[in-house]
């Protein structure tokens, strides 16, 4: 298959996902977090033409882009000035596991959908075929690092990676196109790990945010209670991830 036809086929899951999510999990009256990413702004485009047609919901953005997005359509916004609870985040993923562990941060906003995420009762992920793994890894590990001594941060979380078991890990500074530096919402820089595999999710989750100077990073264990997979034909399927053993050990 050719990369455009592959493409082409992953635009449509992610579609037949994002449609689903609203369907099967957005109600009348919810306060929503929105995700960051592509298959979130079409899930934000889907909500907008359901908030046109009449369903009242109110939203909190995890990155200005969706925000912006949302604004245009219509979609209700607040801010956590003005609510702290929301009912359901809806958000993307760049890799899922069969507990439900994610990857997260592709797109830079990990920070924001970690807290949206956090201030949520239940967060539903959206992913098309190619997120589903059997071990997370492949996909670099984001790590939100403030700006200040990152250098010295990095070399910090080589340590701390090495110990756990990932030896000589590559941190990779993200960059613009331009090769500047890339920048979050909150100012911060972006480290990419290349680890390949991680064996270890949740001791790797606690572990990194040890690190002074690391602020976030993009490993999501026990976080999403169900996840929807969307595909190319346009059908979908809801994985129930409540069970996930992280998710009871970090209660
Ligand atoms: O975590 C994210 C952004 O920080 C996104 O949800 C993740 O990168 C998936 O992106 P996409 O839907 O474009 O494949």
């Amino acid at each position: 298959m050719s990369d455009a036809a592959a493409r082409t086929d992953q635009d449509r899951a992610k579609q037949a996902a994002a449609d689903a999510a609203l369907k099967e999990f957005v109600r009348d009256g919810m306060v929503l977090g929105l995700g960051s990413g592509s298959t979130s702004l079409r899930f934000v485009r889907a909500l907008g033409a359901a908030v046109a047609q009449g369903l009242e919901v109110t939203a909190v953005p995890s990155s200005t882009t969706t925000r912006e997005l949302a604004f245009e359509l219509g979609v209700p916004l607040a801010t956590f000035a003005e609510v702290q609870h929301l009912d359901l985040t809806i958000d993307g993923a760049d890799e899922v596991d069969p507990d439900g562990n994610m990857l997260k941060g592709g797109g830079g906003s990990l920070l924001w959908e970690r807290i949206v995420a956090g201030a949520s009762d239940r967060m539903v992920a959206m992913v098309d075929p190619s997120k589903t793994v059997e071990r997370l890894g492949a996909f670099p590990l984001a790590i939100e690092v403030v700006r200040f001594g990152w250098e010295s941060t990095r070399a910090s979380l080589e340590r701390t990676l090495a110990a756990l078991g990932h030896p000589e890990p590559k941190l990779v500074l993200r960059t613009n196109t331009d090769g500047s530096p890339f920048t979050t919402d909150s100012g911060n820089h972006i480290l990419d790990a290349h680890l390949g595999a991680i064996d270890n999710p949740l001791e790797l989750d606690a572990r990194i945010n040890w690190v002074p100077g690391a602020v976030e990073h993009g490993l999501f264990t026990g976080v999403a209670k169900a996840v929807v997979l969307g595909r190319p034909d346009g059908s979908h399927e809801v994985r129930d991830t409540a069970a996930n053993p992280a998710a009871r050990a970090l209660r």
